[in-house]
Parts: C-alpha cells; structure tokens; sequence
C-alpha cells in the first residue's frame, strides 16, 4: 500500500468539506433570490455596490456586514460577477449580473427578454426535496418494496410526486408557476430555433404540458398546428382557459390524444415508464 503524502491528505480533506458544505452553494443562492438580490443589481444599471445593495435589500442594519461575505460567496460560485477597486476599498467593490444570474432578474424586459427562472430554482430547493433525499440511505436499505416504498420520494412523503402535488394545494400551485416559467424560457429557443420541425405540423398533444404554456407559445407563433394539453386532472382543473389550447385530463399512461405529433417535456416519470409512453 502506497503511504499517502501530507499535503495529499490535506487537500482530501479540503474535498471533503467542499462536498459536505456544497448545500451552502444552494442555500446563498435560495437567499439571493429571496432577498431579490438579481432585481436590485438589475435597477443598478447591471453592476451595484454594497453600500446601493445596503439601500435597497431587506437586510437589517445590524447584518449588514454579513451581506458582503455573501456576496464574496455568490461571486465566487459565479452567480455575480466582482470588480474590486485597486484600492481595496470595501465600498468601492461592484457587483455585476453574469448570465445566470441574469435568468434571475424579474423584470422580462431589462433581462434581455427571457423568461425568469427565479420560481423554477426556489422549487428544486424546497424542503420537500431535501427531506426526500436525505432518506436516501434508509431508502436503500430497506428490503420494503410495497408500492409506497417505490422511490425515496415516496418513502419521505408517503405519496409519489405528482401524488403529493395533487395532496398538497400550496405546493402543486408553486409547482406549476415554476414548470410555467420554465417552459416560457425552453419556449423562446424553441420557436425561434426549431421552426422547421413545426412547418409541416397541423395538430400536436403536449403530453404532461403543465398549465399550457409551452402548447400556446406553439400555438402563437405557428397558428397552423392546434396545440392541445394532456395533463392529470388536478392540474387541469387550476390551468387557465382562454380557448388558445384545449385541455385533456387523463393518464399519459393509458392513453394519448391522436395528433400528428406528440411533445414530451417532462422529468420525474421513472424511464421505464417514458420507454413505455
Ligand atoms: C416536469 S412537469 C413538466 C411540465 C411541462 N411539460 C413543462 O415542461 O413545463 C411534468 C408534468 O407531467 C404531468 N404528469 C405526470 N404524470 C402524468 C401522467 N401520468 N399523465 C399526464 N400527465 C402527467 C405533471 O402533472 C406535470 O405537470
């Protein structure tokens, strides 16, 4: 066996803190938006000091010094861009929106006209996911393998996702704004990208399409194909009727409206499921 150096066994360590504190990464990014920090950069003209931040973020007198090592954390995940002045000066730092962050800014028209992601992030950091995946281990250790058993999901929760989303009002309301705005920012490339794909097209089902927003983005810019939406009753029932798409509740599973195509833009559905449809 080949004795490991010091300097070897020092930076191991220093990886294993880099992975246990990876969930800080995620959580100054959930604050970052909670706090509206994208926005306020955004109303700078694209690029903020601490002291204009200090002016227009919710943060309270007495934690002030805190915000600048979250930023210096941000900066350093690449979630904002960071000029220093030669001086050093602390006031003097600037804070920059980089292309991701960009995504994060609400204002549609000042983020070069994308679609924001802010909802979309926040989802994936909701406790829900995170108490899911820490019964991870237990999950795999358990010889259980009853349906309410069948994903770590289901172990945490005691329904499947889609289940709990139906079950859970607040959350399948979030769920939805969040794949909305989503499909809006898939939406824009799509159209403006694959315009081909739609020429010879006259009827499409968008299984699994959410509240519709991705089937009227079709429906707009190519009014040849009439878009209609597959979806679980739940979700039918809390989606907007303005006639642009017509609705279909049902179980992709089961059955699929005809069409002369069918568009599948989902996750969380387990692959032998998807070979299936
Ligand atoms: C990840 S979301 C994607 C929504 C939308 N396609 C988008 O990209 O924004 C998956 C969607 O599939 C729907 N779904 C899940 N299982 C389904 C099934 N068996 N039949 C019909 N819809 C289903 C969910 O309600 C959810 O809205």
């Amino acid at each position: 066996m080949t004795s490991t150096g010091a300097g070897e066994l020092l930076q191991a360590e220093a990886e294993l803190w880099c992975h246990a504190f990876g969930y800080l990464k995620s959580m100054a990014l959930q604050c970052a938006i909670k706090l509206g920090i994208p926005n306020a950069i955004h109303r700078c003209g694209g690029a903020a000091s601490l002291p204009e931040l200090h002016a227009a973020l919710p943060v309270a007198a007495s934690k002030r010094p805190c915000l600048s090592r979250i930023m210096t954390f941000l900066s350093a995940s690449g979630i904002f861009g960071v000029e220093t002045p030669e001086d050093g000066e602390v006031t003097g730092v600037r804070y920059h929106l980089t292309a991701a962050s960009r995504l994060l800014v609400e204002d549609e028209s000042g983020s070069g006209g994308h679609a924001c992601l802010s909802q979309l992030v926040l989802l994936i950091m909701t406790p829900i996911h995170f108490r899911a995946s820490q019964s991870l281990a237990d999950w795999l250790k358990d010889e259980d393998d009853a349906a309410a058993a069948e994903t770590p999901f289901m172990a945490a929760h005691g329904a499947s996702f889609y289940g709990f989303a139906s079950r859970d009002a607040e959350f399948g309301a979030c769920f939805n704004e969040a794949m909305g705005s989503d499909s809006r920012f898939v939406a824009e490339t799509m159209v403006r990208e694959c315009g081909p794909v739609f020429a010879g097209l006259t009827s499409l089902v968008d299984a699994g399409g959410g509240d519709g927003t991705t089937a009227r983005a079709i429906t707009r810019a190519f009014p040849h194909v009439r878009c209609s939406v597959l979806e679980l009753p739940h979700v039918v029932d809390a989606a907007p009727a303005d006639g642009t798409v017509e609705f279909v509740a049902g179980d992709m599973l089961e059955f699929i409206p005809p069409a002369d195509a069918v568009l599948l833009k989902v996750g969380s559905l387990n692959n032998a499921r998807l070979i299936d449809i």
